[in-house]
Formats: structure tokens, sequence, C-alpha cells
């Protein structure tokens, strides 16, 4: 539904997104994940068509986005960081001028309104002006805008940002609701709002892919060989007598993460006479393989 094959920015001398591809299908969350500046927007911009790439194609439902923008540009709705709300209109009104620029009318406009201001929460404002709206009820108009034609693709910047918790919980499991049928892409530098919500990651660093894929499959490129956590009980073993044990770091008090590459390391262990309390697989966040990634640490 949606694909872009090596995408390239440059600001001046700046390059601000290199060589970037991605892919995200009907019914999939794909979420960019990038520290402040590392090109998350720019991507997003290139793919909603307002800027044209330095190098590089996006195709979204299966069309040449810098051959045709403006036929592209029925397929998606773009949430910007900051949705252009016109501040004086009513949220009614501003859900009919942007259905009726977006080509509908007559009874469809009133459909498509009706569905975006009950799946998006707005009754309570509906006429309400925007400039008296809080930045929950902003972003919720600013989502619905983006909807308002049922477009199979989302683009949306940071769709979480400046709202409170419960907010962010129901703006999430809207997303999720709405991916069923929609490709969703997202950007966000709150790792947790990426582990959350996105099927896959693409994570960003100074304009250039760090990894990209599910967690498991970043996770088994950070860690090519099976990691456990092993809770032991006295004094610390000997890691390097074990055989199998490839790596050892000590975690806590009586816990380390033990790469091992054997048949079963918790007979190896006890074999050596180490008392186990607690052996599992680990699994690291996306927050600690994310500075694994990007040279930080663990
Ligand atoms: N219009 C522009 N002109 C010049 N430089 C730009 C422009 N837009 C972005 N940049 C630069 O390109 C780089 C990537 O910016 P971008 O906004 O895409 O990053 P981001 O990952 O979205 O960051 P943030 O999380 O802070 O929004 C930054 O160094 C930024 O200063």
């Amino acid at each position: 539904m949606v694909r872009a094959r090596e995408l390239t920015m440059c600001y001046g001398t700046l390059r601000a997104v290199e060589g970037v591809s991605l892919e995200v299908a009907l019914g999939e969350i794909l979420g960019l994940l990038g520290p402040n500046g590392a090109g998350k927007t720019t991507i997003l911009r290139i793919l909603s068509t307002q800027i044209v790439p330095t190098r590089g194609e996006v195709y979204l439902n299966g069309e040449d986005a810098k051959a045709h923008p403006e036929k592209v540009r029925a397929f998606f709705g773009y949430l910007p960081e900051t949705p252009p709300l016109y501040l004086d209109m009513e949220v009614r009104e501003y859900l009919h001028f942007v259905g009726e620029a977006r080509g509908l009318s007559g009874r469809r406009l009133q459909e498509r309104t009706s569905w975006v201001v009950e799946a998006c929460g707005l009754s309570g404002v509906w006429r309400q002006p925007l400039g008296e709206l809080s930045k929950g009820y902003r972003q919720r108009v600013g989502l619905a805008q983006a909807l308002i034609h049922d477009p199979p693709i989302l683009i949306l910047d940071e769709p979480t940002t400046g709202l409170d918790p419960l907010q962010i919980k129901e703006m999430r499991s809207l997303i999720r609701e709405l991916s069923r049928e929609k490709a969703v892409i997202f950007s966000s530098h709150i790792l947790q709002e990426v582990e959350a919500l996105a099927d896959r990651v693409l994570i960003l660093n100074q304009g250039k892919e760090v990894a990209s894929g599910t967690r498991e499959e970043i996770y088994r490129r950070v860690f090519p060989r099976p990691v456990f956590r092993v809770e032991v009980e006295g004094a610390a073993p000997d890691w390097g007598s074990i055989p199998g044990v490839l790596e050892s770091e000590r975690v806590g008090e009586e816990s380390y993460r033990v790469v091992f590459q054997g048949e079963d390391l918790f007979r190896t262990l006890c074999e050596k006479g180490v008392a186990v309390r607690a052996l599992y697989p680990e699994r690291l966040s996306l927050e600690e393989l994310f500075l694994r990634l990007v040279g930080g640490g663990a």
C-alpha cells in the first residue's frame, strides 16, 4: 500500500534523509522511531507529497507519487505534527470544509462527517470554535480531518504529542482500530509509544536507517544468538568455565545476562553446580535495543 525506495532528502548541504526504504501493507502499523532531527517528519512529508525527495521513489496504492501527486492525495490522510486548524471555525464547519475540499458532498459528506465525529469522540465539542479546544481535542480534530475521505493510508506525525495519559490511551486504541483496514505509518521519538502501537519499527538516526522489522527481528539482529536471564543463589558463577556460554554480563545483585549456544543451559548450569533460582529468555525493551543500535551502550 505504501512503498518507498531509497529516499534521500537534502536541504542545501544537509542530508536530512539518506537511502531510506520502507513498506507498509493494509492492516499494518509501521512506527518511525528516532531522536529529534532523525528525519522522521521529512519522510512523512515526502510520503504525503508535500516535498519531493532529492532522490528515491514513492508509490502509494500502486501509483507513483512523483508522477501523479494529485491522484495519490486521495489515497491518504495526513496528520501533521501541528494540525493546520482555522481557529475561528467551529468543529462542524471545519470538517465540512475539509470534506468538501476532499471532494465529498451531499449525503456522503454527511455520512463521513458523522462517522469521524463519532470515531474521534467529537460530538461533545461539535459546535465549539477550534480555538477554544484543548490540545487533546485539537489533535482529535486533526485526526478527523485526516480520516474524512476514508483513505486507505494514514500518515501520522507524532499523533499523541501533547496529550494526557488517558487521551494517549484513547488515541492509540483508535489508531489500532483504524489499522485493521488501513495502512498506518506514524512517527515518534518516544520508544514506549512505538512499542505500544507499531507492528513493525523503522529506527532512524541522523537520517539513516539503523534497523527495521518487528521487535523480535531487531532483537535477533542485536543478539544473533539466544540470550537468557539467569538468577542464581550464592557466589557468582565462573561463567568462563561453563561450556556454551559465549558472553555474560552482571545485570543485578545475583542476576546475569548470558549468551549461550548449546543444548540445555539449565542442565549445563546444574552440572557445574550453579544454584539456579530462575532462568528465562531475555526480552530487552525497544529502548535497550535502540541504545545498543545507536551505540549508547546497554
Ligand atoms: N525545511 C527545512 N529546511 C532545512 N532543514 C530542514 C528543514 N526541515 C527539516 N530540516 C532539518 O532536517 C533534519 C531532519 O528534520 P526532521 O524534522 O525530518 O526530523 P524529525 O526526526 O522529524 O525531528 P523531530 O522529532 O524533532 O520532529 C533536521 O536536522 C532539521 O533541522
